[in-house]
């Protein structure tokens, strides 16, 4: 929903996120710190690194430090969930990805049946491939590549559209709503038929790089830090500020707000209102006890979180 511009001149937003005095140094469970260093463990049979991000973030939250231990073998960066991100500056992303050493991009959204750019993955990696320099392989196995990429980013969900797309076989890889389900030890799993092509799964997790407090939020966005480490309710504020900072402002009609606001203590409130999100608080008065309903604020941020994660307040380009 676009607002006439008189009225978003009559509303005064935020012009700056308040941060306070965060430490996003605990956002990560200690277990993906051990993700490159299995990573290199495993590099000498892999022809070919995927790389998978959050388009919605094509520059926040990546890891360059495997690009320095890993860079030895061709790269393809895949920016995943494109059908949450607003890529109409999709150009200027690529040729800034390009100034920073990325030159192989791909857009894709891995929950669609059919994928055109899933379908290029194959022959593109093919392509890189033949056009580097070998590496430790014989001639007669196939090529085997590893998947990459700070947790939740769709790791598991590309292999299976993979497999869906060359092999026409189901599932193979767990796909979890939270992050870091994919935790198990490294699994070996075919793609393609012909030429022979496999991936190695898990443990490619790799701890995003939090260069600022706002960088940590915009990855807790994408749900790729466990939401309570960060606190819901300053995610959900965090979201508002999005949203009204990007002029997408379709909450106003869906959870039955006059106009926009940027108030999230009023937002949650209508929220909790519209869903039936309510607590019964016992409260003492004078004459007695009573019991009020109140708001559950944070069941209100959940919802307006995941609605935001589902692509129900719009699609946005964070970085
Ligand atoms: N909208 C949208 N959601 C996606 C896409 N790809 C994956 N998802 C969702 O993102 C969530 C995480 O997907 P996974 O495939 O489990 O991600 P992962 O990178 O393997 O996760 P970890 O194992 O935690 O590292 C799931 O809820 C998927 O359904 C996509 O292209 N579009």
């Amino acid at each position: 929903m676009k607002l006439c511009r008189a009225l978003q001149n009559l509303i005064k937003f935020r012009s700056a996120f308040d941060f306070g005095e965060r430490e996003v140094a605990h956002w990560f469970p200690g277990h993906m710190a051990k993700g490159l260093k299995q990573m290199r463990a495993n590099l000498k049979n892999v022809d070919c690194i995927i790389e998978i991000h959050d388009a919605r973030i094509p520059f926040s939250g990546r890891n360059p430090q495997f690009q320095e231990s890993l860079d030895v073998r061709p790269h393809l960066l895949v920016l995943n969930k494109v059908d949450l991100a607003d890529i109409a500056h999709k150009q200027s992303i690529l040729k800034r990805l390009e100034r920073d050493g990325v030159k192989n991009v791909i857009f894709a959204n891995c929950l669609r049946q059919r994928d055109d750019n899933i379908k290029k993955i194959v022959p593109q990696v093919l392509e890189l491939i033949e056009n580097s320099p070998r590496f430790h392989r014989s001639e007669d196995r196939g090529y085997c590549l590893m998947v990459i990429g700070v947790p939740n980013v769709g790791k598991s969900s590309f292999i299976n559209a993979l497999r869906r797309t060359n092999l026409k076989k189901g599932k193979a890889s767990r796909v979890g709503a939270e992050p870091g389900i994919t935790k198990a030890v490294l699994t070996k799993i075919q793609v393609c038929e012909r030429p022979v092509m496999h991936l190695l799964d898990t443990p490619g997790v790799l701890s995003p790089r939090i260069e600022s407090v706002e960088t940590g939020m915009k990855l807790a966005l994408c749900g790729t830090i466990l939401d309570h480490l960060v606190g819901e309710d300053v995610i959900a504020d965090y979201l508002l500020f999005t949203l009204n900072r990007l002029d997408r402002f379709s909450y106003v009609e869906k959870y039955g707000l006059q106009e926009p606001s940027d108030s999230i203590e009023q937002v949650l409130k209508h929220i909790a209102i519209k869903m039936g999100k309510t607590q019964r608080v016992k409260a003492i008065t004078g004459v007695g006890n009573i019991t009020i309903k109140v708001p559950n604020y944070t069941a209100a941020a959940y919802d307006f979180i995941r609605a935001f994660r589902r692509g129900e307040l719009g699609k946005v380009m964070l970085d």
